[in-house]
């Protein structure tokens, strides 16, 4: 079983877990320090064939994990010897079976299991869309109670693939004007209800761990570490998964010594960690790095990567990682962005979701730089997937909101007689 304890990044203090989200000390991020130093690949269902590095004492049945596999048509279109794709999504044909089609289905079941297994009642979360319709789908199948306050105009994305949502999945819809921040600020309010966990974004290690078995699954397969990893990113919480799973990976000893350079992707025009990075600042500056953020937000082509709070500067988050793996940061254009989603899916032959366009997008642009050598091993992080391919097998059943409301000031008390 993955026996593990936490250590604090910032004090180096062990903490057993108890559900616990960050250090008494109030520093950075805590971190998962499992007892097996070497990876098992277990047989065991879906993601927990990486048992031994996730936070959890059981597992939940069902089949999501990464598939990675070589490309040819990609590969050759880029000069590249030897590409990777980590695929995250709904494609059958090649084993892939995250039903709700992004890597955010690797966050949701040991974020929900570890906090069942602590005890929790309930747990409350806010998303723009792929990782809300990932826990609505994992509570529909847990029946663990789930609270999730969405931007109204993402709502679009709140399905649950081949059966009816939950009545343990209770959705909240912000009106008009509200962002994915603004249901961040909401869901912090009602998380501090007494008995409502918080699903704790970036702090929480099962999230992190889940999303981990990515670079896992792609250094398995290539039976090494790869020397340079591409994905897109909105808080960047992958891009940190990414990290901390080469350092495992490292320390292991059969996967090589040497970390992959983390090249991560941010949809302009907002793009708040490119800038801080271009300027080689830990800080993110607000009025510097996201001016009218909101307006800028509005003219992505995907908002799923908006974060007006990613955990950038915080000990052992996105600023460490793109240090200790002398990381690259890419901007994207919308226009980039919907180039490289159909060329990718016209040579690789499956659709895309807009957020893995953009990486698609970054690892061009790597290319034409020559930034990245020829003979380099590239994993490229296709977070999310087979959507078209996903509606020919399924119907797609829409959460409906048990509430709207107008703003994150809403009183609790009209959420909660609702809930209840
Ligand atoms: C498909 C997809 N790719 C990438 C991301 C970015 O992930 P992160 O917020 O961990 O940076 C998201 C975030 O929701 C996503 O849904």
């Amino acid at each position: 079983m993955g026996s593990y304890k936490l250590i604090c990044l910032s004090c180096n203090r062990t903490i057993v877990d108890n559900y616990t989200l960050s250090c008494p000390c109030g520093g950075g991020f805590v971190r998962t320090a499992y007892d097996a130093r070497q990876l098992t690949v277990r047989d065991m269902p879906g993601m927990w064939k990486y048992y031994d590095w996730l936070p959890t004492k059981g597992f939940i049945d069902i089949p999501g994990k990464t598939v990675t596999y070589k490309s040819e048509a990609l590969a050759k279109e880029l000069g590249l010897r030897e590409l990777y794709i980590a695929f995250n999504g709904y494609w059958p044909e090649i084993g892939a079976m995250i039903h709700t089609c992004s890597f955010k289905e690797l966050e949701a079941p040991p974020t929900i299991l570890r906090a069942m297994e602590h005890g929790g009642k309930a747990m409350v979360l806010a998303s723009a869309g792929n990782t809300a319709r990932a826990f609505a789908y994992l509570s529909t199948i847990t029946g663990f109670p789930l609270i999730i306050v969405v931007p109204g105009k993402n709502l679009g994305n709140l399905w649950i693939p081949g059966r009816e949502p939950g009545k343990s999945v209770h959705l909240i819809a912000m009106g008009e004007g509200n962002d994915y921040t603004d249901a961040i600020n909401l869901a912090g309010r009602i998380a501090s209800v007494p008995g409502l966990l918080p699903e704790g974004g970036a702090k929480n290690v099962a999230r992190r761990d889940g999303m981990a078995t990515v670079m896992l699954d792609g250094a398995v397969f290539m039976k090494t570490l790869p020397d340079e990893y591409f994905q897109a990113i909105g808080s960047g919480t992958g891009g940190v998964a990414a990290w901390e799973a080469a350092l495992r990976l490292r320390d292991d000893g059969r996967f090589g010594q040497r970390l992959p350079r983390l090249h991560l992707a941010q949809n302009l025009p907002f793009a708040p960690m490119l800038h801080a990075w271009e300027e080689g600042r830990r800080d993110i500056m607000p009025e510097r790095d996201m001016p009218e953020a909101k307006e800028l937000i509005s003219q992505m082509y995907t908002d799923i990567l908006s974060n007006r709070n990613p955990p950038y500067s915080v000990k052992g988050g996105v600023y460490d990682a793109m240090k200790d793996t002398d990381g690259i940061m890419y901007g994207v254009t919308n226009e980039e962005a919907i180039s490289a989603k159909k060329l990718f899916e016209s040579l690789e032959g499956i659709d895309l979701l807009p957020a893995s366009a953009v990486a698609v997008s970054a690892l061009i642009q790597a290319c034409d730089r020559g930034t990245i050598s020829p003979d380099k091993k590239v994993l490229l992080n296709i977070t999310g997937g087979g959507y078209e391919r996903l509606k020919k097998d399924m119907k797609l059943n829409p959460v409906k909101p048990c509430i709207e409301v107008e703003g994150p000031d809403v009183p609790l008390d009209d959420i909660l007689k609702v809930i209840e």
